[in-house]
């Protein structure tokens, strides 16, 4: 959120009176804004920049009881936990807690499921051929009935012993069938009995002089016929709540009987996309550059569990800004830019006003440090992402993934490391998320991953997560993986 002419004033006066402000109490900073002194809520005195350190003298002159302590931006690992407990706050589970909604097979892929899955129905649900070929009864060689047995055909009379019929996979067997004889094993005589011939290692070239084999007159019993309730009886579970729903459980549901699941619904997010500069079409021009977030944070958001239910752009304007968040009823509200203390940087002054609990102020990870999330009602939160580009994925990842996963009741990742290839400059206090690409059983770090620079992520494979002080040559670090990479459900940015 920068307006050209605002930009310069970054870390000049505007960010001195910014300061100030981060003596106030959430009170006082409410009262300022109720206050008639005609100061607007976006005007920079009440702005705040997420910074460490100890506490500071209040440069107005108040008295020291008026101030609080400078907050502390919490380190990437604090952050990323605080983020995922407080979607589940007070549920004592690892799952928020949400109200589970019957959802049709089709649109229940990525969503995790709300009660177990137990089977309907056994599964095969009745004895089934395994193979095309004969279902006999006891052994051989049989006599053949003229009148075949197909998949989903109504049950076929009994054979009776000695008896074969023609069958095709996925039939039900006839009853009393002992035994299915595939069709490349068995061959009629010219009387049309069925015999069982040799298997196929027998029935290479004889040796000169060997004994002939011969048909074999039997196969063993029960063989190539599937079992009703092989698999599962009816009333077994076969999957546990919190299971995401991927392709193959589809496919293991419908077969089971279900035409709906019991799932969680994926948490709404409104995306507020702040700035003036920002245009959503052609070249830059006059200072003003392309949104980069509003095209990227959607499909992202969807590929971590939520559904996009806005996409706004909103002009640098404190109003606008309140109006566009409490009007909001999604559960999460995002926001890209405007978290510094640049002179129309309106998201704190913002939270400040709505009376939004403050859960994470700044984190200790470059980019994005200004990152910060707030509970603005009971259940509804709102991440707020810095405005450059790479910054801003840096807190979609520490801060929104963590919240839409537990909101969404999404199993966590495994985490993994793998070493770096080349040593990799550290901060001193702060994590650093560098964008990979891998290669065999290595991450080379790639070298445009500055905050306002997408090329590097944009190459990547992975994230990874590098300590203060930074790496070795060789050395393990921990990677996130980008959901473009990591396969599976993961790929389902619709
Ligand atoms: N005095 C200080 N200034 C800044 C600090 C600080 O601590 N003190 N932090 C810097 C860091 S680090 C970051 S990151 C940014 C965060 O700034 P904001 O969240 O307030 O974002 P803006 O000022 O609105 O924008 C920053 C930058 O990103 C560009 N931008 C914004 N939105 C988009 C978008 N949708 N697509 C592409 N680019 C976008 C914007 O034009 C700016 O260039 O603050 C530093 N300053
Ligand atoms: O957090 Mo900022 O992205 O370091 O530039």
């Amino acid at each position: 959120m920068n307006a050209p002419e605002a930009r310069a004033d970054k870390g000049t006066g505007a960010t001195d009176d910014a300061e100030d402000s981060d003596d106030l109490d959430v009170e006082e900073a409410l009262a300022l804004v109720n206050d008639v002194s005609g100061r607007t809520p976006g005007d920079p005195a009440r702005a705040r920049t997420p910074r460490r350190g100890g506490p500071r003298t209040a440069a107005d002159g108040r008295s020291p009881a008026t101030r609080h302590d400078d907050h502390h931006a919490l380190s990437w690992t604090e952050a990323r936990t605080v983020a995922e407990r407080a979607a589940r706050r007070g549920t004592g589970s690892r799952a928020a807690h949400r109200a589970p909604v019957p959802v049709p097979l089709d649109a229940a892929l990525g969503l995790t499921l709300a009660a177990p899955l137990t089977a309907l129905t056994d599964l095969p649900s009745f004895d089934t051929s395994a193979m095309d070929g004969w279902a006999v009864s006891g052994p051989g060689p049989w006599a053949v009935r003229e009148e075949g047995v197909l998949a989903g055909h109504a049950e076929h009379p009994p054979l009776t012993d000695g008896e074969a019929v023609r069958i095709a996979t996925g039939a039900r067997v006839p009853p009393d069938t002992t035994a299915v004889l595939r069709s490349e094993h068995g061959r009629t005589d010219d009387n049309g009995r069925l015999h069982a011939t040799p298997p196929r290692a027998a029935t290479t070239p004889r040796p000169a002089g060997a004994p002939h084999a011969g048909p074999v007159s039997s196969v063993a019993h029960g063989q190539d016929i599937r079992p009703r309730g092989q698999e599962c009886r009816s009333g077994e579970q076969l999957l546990s709540v919190g299971t995401l729903v991927t392709p193959a459980v589809l496919g293991l549901a419908a077969a089971a009987g279900y035409d709906t699941l019991s799932t969680l619904p994926r948490p709404r997010v409104d995306v507020l996309v702040l700035g003036d500069e920002l245009l959503t079409g052609g070249l830059p021009h006059d200072g003003l550059i392309r949104d980069a977030l509003g095209p990227m944070l959607p499909p992202w958001l969807r590929a971590l569990g939520a559904e996009v239910t806005t996409v706004r752009r909103v002009r640098d304007d404190a109003q606008t800004l309140y109006k566009a968040i409490t009007r909001s009823d999604a559960d999460v509200v995002l926001t890209t830019g405007g978290t510094a203390a640049g002179p129309v940087d309106h998201v704190h002054p913002t939270l400040r006003r709505i009376g939004a609990e403050l859960l994470v102020d700044g984190v200790e990870v470059r980019p994005g440090h200004p990152m910060l999330l707030a509970r603005i009602k009971e259940n509804q939160y709102l991440v707020g992402l810095p405005g450059n580009p790479l910054a801003a994925v840096s807190g979609l990842l520490t801060l929104a993934e963590p919240l839409l996963r537990t909101l969404a009741a999404r199993p966590a990742p495994e985490p993994y490391t793998m070493p770096l290839r080349d040593a990799v400059h550290g901060h001193p206090h702060d994590t650093r998320l560098i964008p990979v690409v891998l290669r065999g059983d290595v991450a080379l770090p790639l070298h445009y991953n500055g905050p306002a620079m997408l090329r590097g992520i944009a190459a990547a494979d992975a994230l990874a997560v590098v300590p203060p002080g930074g790496t070795r040559p060789g050395q393990e670090a921990e990677l996130l993986d980008l959901p473009w990479a990591s396969g599976g459900i993961g790929v389902c940015f619709t």
